[in-house]
C-alpha cells in the first residue's frame, strides 16, 4: 500500500461515524439518475458500467432501484459497494443481503468498500503516470 493510501485510510479511520457517515453520503447510487443522466465522475462512469449497471434489464432495473431507495430509508446513506471487484448479480445480491444488517455493521462495510475503490483509483492514477 502506497503512503498516500495509507494517509487516506488513517484520515478516514479517525473520523467520527457522522464523518465515516459523510463520506458515505458523498457516493452516487448505483444504477442511479446520475448514471442515466450522465452527470457521474468518469470514473464512477467507467466502474458502474464495467460491472454492467448500464444495461440492466427491466427487471433489474427496478429490484435495484427498490432496494437502494430501501437501503438509503434506513440507514441514512446510499449502498455502497466496489463495483470493479463486482458484477451486476454480485451486487444486486449483495444489496438483498445487505439492506437487513444492522447500521453500525454497514456504516462499517461501506467504509471497507470505499477503501477498495479508493485503491483502486490509485493504483489507476499510479499506472497513468508511468
Ligand atoms: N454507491 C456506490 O457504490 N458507488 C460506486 N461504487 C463504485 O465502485 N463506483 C461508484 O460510483
Amino acid at each position: 500500500m502506497s503512503a498516500l493510501e495509507a494517509a487516506f485510510q488513517e484520515f478516514i479511520d479517525a473520523l467520527p461515524d457522522s464523518g465515516k457517515e459523510g463520506i458515505l453520503r458523498c457516493h452516487p447510487d448505483l444504477a442511479g439518475r446520475d448514471l442515466h443522466r450522465g452527470t457521474l465522475t468518469p470514473e464512477s462512469h467507467e466502474e458502474q458500467g464495467g460491472a454492467g449497471l448500464d444495461s440492466l434489464d427491466p427487471s433489474e432495473a427496478s429490484l435495484m432501484a427498490q432496494l437502494n431507495q430501501r437501503y438509503k430509508r434506513r440507514f441514512g446513506f446510499p449502498f455502497i459497494i466496489c463495483a470493479k471487484m463486482n458484477d451486476k448479480g454480485s451486487i444486486l445480491q449483495q444489496l438483498k443481503e445487505r439492506v437487513n444488517k444492522d447500521h453500525a455493521e454497514e456504516r462499517a462495510h461501506g467504509i471497507e468498500e470505499v477503501k477498495k475503490i479508493c485503491h483502486l483509483r490509485l493504483q489507476a492514477l499510479t499506472v497513468h503516470k508511468l
